[in-house]
């Protein structure tokens, strides 16, 4: 049994694509650990959609993400610091997680 994550439906896309290889989320959501593989779901009907390989968990906060941290979201900077205070309003500590697409067989690399 792998853990869950889920995430909003409408980065669904971005994810399965390999747009989208990082997510930033409160202290509650930072239970994943690196080489942990994760079931992904949806978070509004909890619909399986892919596995996740976790490559990297750190604390950041707000002031320091810049355009690298946006790009692997797939969005402007601006962007991405309106969906943080759209879903976390008023946090300036987040804990990222980088992923990427993997299979869910240990056996791969
Ligand atoms: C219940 C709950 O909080 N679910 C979340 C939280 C965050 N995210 C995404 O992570 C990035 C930074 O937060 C953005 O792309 C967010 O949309 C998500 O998909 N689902």
């Amino acid at each position: 049994m792998y853990r869950k994550l889920t995430f909003f439906s409408r980065f669904v896309p971005d994810i399965l694509a390999g747009r989208k290889t990082i997510t930033l989320r409160d202290e509650a959501e930072s239970w994943p650990r690196i080489g942990e593989t994760l079931d992904v779901h949806t978070f509004e009907d909890d619909r399986w959609f892919c596995r996740i390989c976790v490559e990297d968990v750190h604390p950041i906060e707000l002031a320091a993400l810049d355009d690298t941290h946006a790009r692997q979201e797939n969005m402007t900077l601006a962007e991405l610091k309106d969906v943080l205070a759209g879903i976390y309003p008023g946090r300036d500590a987040f804990w990222l997680i980088r992923f990427k697409l993997c299979s869910g067989d240990d056996s791969q690399p």
